[in-house]
């Protein structure tokens, strides 16, 4: 096996450079490259994998030109860098590191917090102006004063809890925090504008959403408590700037503190030069410890998916623990397989799939392999799809995608049949996993078979009548194709049969042609798997 390559393009912690080369990955560390989107876009073809920040931004632009490029890993939490649906589209999974910065990020806001109710930044350049202007500067106590938490997921949480610790009263707003977690980490849920009204400080922790997009602006900083101070440590874009700095002007609001611009970089704002607001350049995650944890994280996951097939923190496939990862694969080939027979048996439009898990194999990830499943089925019709981006492709199809899990009902252990329906009909395959670990074809609409999935095979289905066997098998010896395995098949004697033959090399298009010519044969396809 070659050994996979990664780019990373973003001032990653070299703790990942070695992480990979530790785990015999290619790796080409251009911590500048994010910002030379050219250039990316050039060379991003050799890669099997790109590790970022968030200056590189992955666009589907970028990603047209991504011929290799199985995942992206984002050393940290927000992923609006990269845009999700191309990737899905392109078969590429995206990864993050949920948790690896989150401390370091609620350490950055309750530092503005600080910074901001005793004007430390300004104070500090004062006094070193030599102005000595103690009369100038008058701050205010956080103790018992009320912090308004807008998203109280894994940061806000975390800002909630120091917060507390400061002797802070914090309330929440977050549609999804249940009141027992509110009750748990000591806070209290309350409404948006009930958090408005009653809070001294509010910070910010949500992603940016349509939802959240300009979650304070003018109207929301008219129902606040006049002199608040607001803290923007999540995303630029949930505060509208224009409306925050006319409220500076007014007083309305006493002070802000932002980590994060609507525009990045921000080299010129509107809150840019207002008193008692503090910036810094999207420093949230900026500490060695946090940078540290992110890098190895992702290197890792990275590193197990090109590996192993491992998927952790994928944001657009389900993950898949490394333990799980080697009793899955050979059902995900198996899923694919059975797809693949299904999707080149098939010459109409594909109006619905259902895909039933039947004992041990309904126990597993089964969003895994029915999207193995799609990939297997689609591909023989649309060619470049693959198992990240064939959940969405049926989708965009109209394809009515079921799954149906349910106890062993069979001789097997395990079993997945794919059923396939069209205008014209409805089509089953079964198979299952032998100890051996290869797939097997143990069902075709209900006809019992017991074959590999060979690379080159002909499938024929014919009436069960004397001469058949001798006939098709010495066409294929006089024509030159040699037979690797041979498998029968039929519904009862005289009825409906099945052959399924694997053979050495393609079938030629004359052959095949002559095997459909054969009085007893209803239809000739050659499959390769
Ligand atoms: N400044 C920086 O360098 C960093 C910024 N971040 C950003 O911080 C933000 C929060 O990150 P985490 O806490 O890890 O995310 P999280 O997913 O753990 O928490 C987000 C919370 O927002 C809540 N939420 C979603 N929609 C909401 C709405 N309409 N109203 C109120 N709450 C809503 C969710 O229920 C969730 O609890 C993200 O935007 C992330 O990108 C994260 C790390 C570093
Ligand atoms: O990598 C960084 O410095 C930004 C971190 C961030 O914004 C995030 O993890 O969401």
């Amino acid at each position: 096996m070659t050994k996979p390559k990664v780019l990373i393009s973003d001032a990653l912690s070299p703790a990942a450079v070695q992480i990979f080369k530790d785990r015999g990955i290619e790796v080409d560390f251009q911590p500048a490259l994010g910002k030379d989107k050219d250039k990316l876009a050039e060379i991003i073809g050799d890669y099997d994998g790109l590790a970022i920040r968030s200056a590189t931004k992955v666009t589907a632009k970028i990603l047209a030109n991504a011929r290799k490029l199985k995942v992206v890993g984002r050393a940290g939490i927000g992923v609006d860098n990269v845009e999700i649906p191309a990737a899905t589209a392109k078969g590429v999974i995206v990864m993050n590191t949920p948790f690896g910065n989150s401390i370091t990020t609620a350490e950055h806001a309750i530092t503005l917090m600080l910074a901001l109710a005793r004007e430390i930044p300004a104070a500090d350049a004062s006094t070193q102006a030599g102005k000595w202007e103690k009369n100038r500067f008058m701050g205010v106590e956080i103790t018992g004063k009320t912090l308004g938490v807008i998203g109280c997921g894994n940061i806000g949480s975390i800002v909630a809890d120091r917060a507390l610790g400061l002797k802070m009263k914090v309330v929440a707003f977050d549609p999804f925090l249940s009141p027992e977690r509110a009750r748990d980490i000591g806070v209290e849920k309350v409404e948006l504008d009930d958090l408005f009204k009653r809070a001294d400080f509010i910070t910010l922790h949500t992603p940016l959403t349509d939802k959240t997009r300009n979650i304070i602006d003018a109207d929301a900083i008219a129902g606040m408590k006049k002199g608040v101070r607001i803290i923007n440590c999540a995303r630029g874009g949930l505060v509208d700037e224009q409306a925050l700095a006319d409220a500076l002007n007014t007083k309305q609001v006493a002070g802000a503190a932002f980590d994060v611009f609507v525009e990045e970089p921000a080299t010129g704002n509107v809150l840019f030069g207002h008193p008692n607001v503090i910036c810094t350049p999207h420093l949230g995650a900026s500490t060695t410890e946090a940078q540290e944890n992110v890098a190895l994280q992702v290197a890792e996951q990275m590193s197990d998916y090109l590996l192993t097939g491992a998927i952790t923190n994928a944001l657009n496939f389900p993950s898949i623990t490394a333990e799980e990862a080697p009793k899955l694969k050979p059902f995900v080939e198996l899923a694919e397989k059975l797809g693949s027979f299904a999707g080149q048996l098939t010459e109409t439009g594909i109006s619905k799939v259902t895909i039933t898990y039947e004992g041990q194999v309904a126990e597993m990830k089964i969003k895994a392999l029915t999207s193995a499943a799609l990939s297997g089925l689609l591909r023989p019709m649309l060619g470049d799809v693959n198992v990240v981006s064939a959940p969405v492709v049926a989708k965009e199809r109209g394809m009515v995608v079921d799954e149906v899990v349910r106890a062993a009902q069979s001789d097997y252990e395990s079993l997945i049949t794919v059923t396939v329906f069209t205008e014209r009909q409805e089509r089953s395959v079964s198979g299952t996993v032998y100890a051996d670990g290869h797939p097997r074809l143990v069902d075709i609409k209900g006809i019992r078979v017991d074959a590999e999935f060979g690379k080159s095979m002909i499938y024929v289905t014919n009436e069960d009548r004397p001469g058949f066997i001798g006939k098709f098998a010495s066409l294929l010896g006089d024509a030159g194709v040699n037979i690797a395995t041979f498998n029968l098949g039929r519904h009862s004697q005289g009825g409906d049969a099945i052959a399924l033959v694997e053979v050495d090399g393609s079938v030629p298009e004359n052959v095949l042609a002559k095997v459909q010519a054969l009085p007893q044969v209803r239809q000739a396809k050659a499959l390769t798997f």
